[in-house]
């Protein structure tokens, strides 16, 4: 019989779309019990959040003061931030929870990579593990592996990304690591046959250093969708995956709060977890 007690975890950003599937399966796993809910809105303070998300009632109040409910998971044992906010917040949220020992599990998109080597350094320092997380979705992960075994053999390749228009950064997390994950081929892609000219800007994309072009589509009626083409002379291979339901994504948050714990440094990517 286990005597370890469950994993506290705070949720940043608690009533997104994202973070009430969070605290849903969150409240559904045997050992790991939230313990704090951060959100903005004034009108929604002190609000259990159960209810704010048309869930049961948790008993766990609606805050939006970060350092106030990291200092009260810390004080509960070995505790979680798991971040799914906004691109202009996440740095400093990360930051600071590494600063109080809470241990991050960063969903968010839209760090740079420069903030990922300052995150990943001030986490090296604390001895704190920090789990930065671009796709929790298990089928990305192995639409990611099998892009790697074929950029072996291609040298062209195109990313499509599609999601809900209420993204707020672009190209998304999953496509930014998914041409670094090509990168590591150490080839240079696309070398082009022609001299291209944009009569509509960005028409081709955008181009990591690598040279690989990424291209983002924005519409209602989406959730996360890419497209990875590889083409030669003769041939196109297409991998693709679609998300029709957050709860995709639930299984990889839980595993990474069960992870998160053991790590003393931060690691990027769920398949380095798995
Ligand atoms: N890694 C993965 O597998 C996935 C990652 N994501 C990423 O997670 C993040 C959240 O996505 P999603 O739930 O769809 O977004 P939502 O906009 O639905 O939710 C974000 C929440 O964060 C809060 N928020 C917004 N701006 C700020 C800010 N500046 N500071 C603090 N809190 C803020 C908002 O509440 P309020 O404004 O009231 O505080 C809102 O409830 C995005 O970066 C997205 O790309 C999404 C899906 C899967
Ligand atoms: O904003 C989203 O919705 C998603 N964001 C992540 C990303 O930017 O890759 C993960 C997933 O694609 C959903």
């Amino acid at each position: 019989m286990s005597t370890q007690s469950a994993i506290p975890v705070v949720v940043n950003g608690a009533y997104g779309k994202m973070g009430r599937e969070v605290i849903k399966a969150i409240d559904q796993a045997p050992d790991i019990t939230l313990v704090g809910a951060i959100g903005r809105n004034p009108e929604l303070m002190g609000q259990d959040i159960g209810e704010v998300i048309g869930y049961r009632p948790l008993e766990v109040p609606v805050m939006n003061d970060l350092e106030v409910t990291l200092v009260a998971a810390q004080s509960e044992g070995l505790a979680v931030m798991v971040d799914l906010s906004h691109p202009d917040s996440v740095y400093e949220s990360v930051r600071a929870a590494i600063a109080y020992g809470v241990r991050p599990v960063v969903g968010t998109t839209g760090l740079s990579n420069a903030q990922i080597r300052d995150l990943a350094e001030f986490a090296d320092k604390a001895s704190t593990g920090c789990l930065i997380v671009p796709n929790f979705s298990i089928g990305v992960v192995l639409m990611q592996q099998a892009a790697q075994q074929a950029a072996q053999y291609f040298d062209h390749v195109e990313i499509i990304e599609l999601h809900h228009n209420q993204k707020a950064d672009a190209p998304s997390g999953t496509a930014v690591q998914t041409a670094q994950m090509l990168a590591e081929a150490q080839k240079s892609f696309n070398t082009p046959l022609v001299k291209e000219t944009e009569t509509i800007p960005g028409a081709r994309g955008g181009t990591t250093p690598e040279g690989i072009n990424i291209h983002s589509v924005r519409l209602p009626g989406l959730i996360a969708h890419q497209e990875i083409l590889f083409g030669s002379p003769g041939q196109l291979y297409t991998l693709r995956h679609d998300t029709s339901d957050r709860a995709s994504f639930m299984p990889g948050v839980l595993l990474c709060i069960r992870r998160v714990i053991a790590l003393k440094s931060l690691i990027y990517g769920l398949d380095k977890v798995l």
